[in-house]
């Protein structure tokens, strides 16, 4: 381009020209900003886009040396002087004017002296915009799944803890959400509602699942032995105590739950140790003086008013509380019995399939198990279906079937103290007549049963106006 004297020729500068023009709309065609700076930073091509993303117009900049820009602060930062700096491309996220700017600035040397640089302008906010949205639809997403887990659990067919009470189900809800902290749990409730169940139904909802699930009854273990079964010792600790020593029920529970039930009968030597436990996550064995340290999650149950232990003075306050971060009452089965309908239909598959047979039980049986308060609640129930399943004659277990355990006792003794003595002999006597009908198939088993004659069973029946019907049993 340049002749012998090194001037550039009219023609040349023609072209130049032309091509200058020529590139300012190439680049006012891109959907993309365009900002160009000459190698001392002065600026010397700035296209619409940029004009559009960073709000300055082309004639005012163009001229004008970055240095200056920054300056006077109209850049926070320049990536065209960053580049002139260090000689290479460089590429960083800025927030202009409240707007995501993604530019890039890159270099172009002639004989290996820096002439320009490039720098290309990206308005991100939209893309920003969309990254926050899509991180908030994935914490959205997070908390869904985690509800919806929780559901699954509670719908799941799987699930091992059958219910249908808002008491039970409002319970299964707290012990998902809890599983998954580490906070010391303490279960309250009668014997038989299903404090056991419960505990490991967190452990399995827990991070600690794959860990081991150790379960201590504090009553089951004699006092001598209490300590040494749950803390372990070290070798020759005690007369007979094992050469190697022993490690305890704690130490087994390492990574994993401890499950101390009846935890009001922990002698109160052992209250104390079991605090340092709870508060310091570590114990010695017996005759030992090293800490052991422990990671477990503790979840204590009790059928006992720990409160009133703690006011009688025979369960330590401070271990009461450490225990009850998180407190969990399971209610009496007679305070939900919509809980009894699927707790028998589930333990009756269950011996059904135990048992193989295929018995189903009647409505008048049903009623009868609804109607009882069973003050062994769910272990209660589940005993009796499997009496039931075991011992009745049939395929269908009757009213009879019910009434021949402790149900029928109850009911034969229900004494009421606003009758007369002769209106409870009449109940009774009734109540009794019927339940020896259910039991035999026609008048002269019943007779023999009974021992009494045909006929003063006829006489009896009419009096007491009980239906001599021996289909009952079968129909029932
Ligand atoms: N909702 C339930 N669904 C199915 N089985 C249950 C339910 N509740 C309790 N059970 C069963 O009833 C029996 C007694 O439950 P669990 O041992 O958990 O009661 P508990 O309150 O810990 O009793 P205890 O105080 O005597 O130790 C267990 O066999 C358990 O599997």
């Amino acid at each position: 381009m340049e002749d012998t004297k090194g001037n550039n020729s009219d023609k040349d500068r023609i072209n130049i020209c032309l091509n200058l023009e020529r590139i300012k709309d190439i680049f006012n065609s891109l959907d993309v900003g365009v900002h160009v700076v000459d190698g001392k930073g002065i600026t010397v091509l700035y296209n619409k886009i940029c004009e559009e993303i960073e709000g300055i117009s082309e004639d005012w900049i163009v001229g004008k040396d970055m240095k200056k820009l920054v300056h006077d602060g109209v850049y926070s930062e320049s990536v065209a002087l960053e580049v002139i700096e260090k000689g290479q491309k460089i590429a960083k996220t800025q927030k202009v004017n409240g707007r995501y700017i993604f530019s890039t600035g890159i270099p172009i040397y002639e004989n290996g002296e820096l002439i320009n640089v490039v720098v290309s302008v990206m308005d991100m906010t939209s893309l920003e915009n969309l990254k926050l949205q899509f991180n908030e639809l994935k914490s959205v997403n997070v908390r869904m799944q985690k509800e919806l887990d929780i559901l699954n659990a509670i719908d799941g067919q799987n699930d091992s803890i059958i219910s249908k009470s808002k008491e039970i189900e409002n319970i299964k809800i707290l012990a998902l959400r809890i599983a998954k902290v580490d906070s010391t749990v303490l279960i309250e409730g009668e014997s038989g509602v299903g404090k056991g169940i419960f505990s490991k139904y967190i452990h399995e909802h827990s991070n600690r699942k794959n860990g081991p699930f150790v379960k201590v009854d504090c009553s089951s273990l004699p006092e001598s032995l209490i300590e040494s079964e749950l803390f372990g010792y070290e070798e020759g600790a005690f007369t007979g105590a094992k050469k190697e020593g022993k490690v305890g029920l704690i130490q087994l529970a390492n990574e994993g739950t401890l499950f101390l039930d009846e935890i009001g009968e922990l002698p109160l030597n052992l209250q104390v140790k079991l605090l340092n436990l709870i508060q310091d996550k570590v114990f010695q064995k017996v005759g030992g003086t090293k800490n052991i340290s422990i990671n477990t999650r503790i979840i204590a149950a009790t059928n006992k008013d720990l409160y009133t232990m703690v006011e009688e003075g025979t369960f330590r306050r401070d271990l009461y509380y450490r225990l009850k971060v998180i407190p969990i009452v399971i209610p009496s089965l007679r305070e939900r019995k919509t809980d009894i309908v699927p707790l028998v239909n589930f333990f009756l598959k269950k011996f059904n399939d135990h048992y193989n047979y295929e018995k189903i039980i009647s409505a008048k049986a049903m009623n009868l198990l609804i109607n009882y308060d069973w003050p062994g609640n769910v272990r209660e129930l589940q005993n009796e279906i499997e009496r039931l399943v075991v011992t009745s004659e049939s395929e269908v277990i009757s009213e009879v079937d019910v009434l021949y355990g402790d149900i029928g006792k109850t009911r034969s003794m229900d004494i009421d103290e606003n009758k007369l003595f002769k209106e409870n002999v009449y109940s009774y006597e009734r109540a009794l007549l019927e339940d020896y009908i259910y039991r035999t198939s026609d008048i002269h088993e019943l007779s023999q049963k009974t021992g009494l004659e045909v006929s003063t069973l006829r006489k009896k029946a009419k009096k007491l106006e009980v239906d001599l019907n021996f289909q009952k049993r079968k129909n029932s």
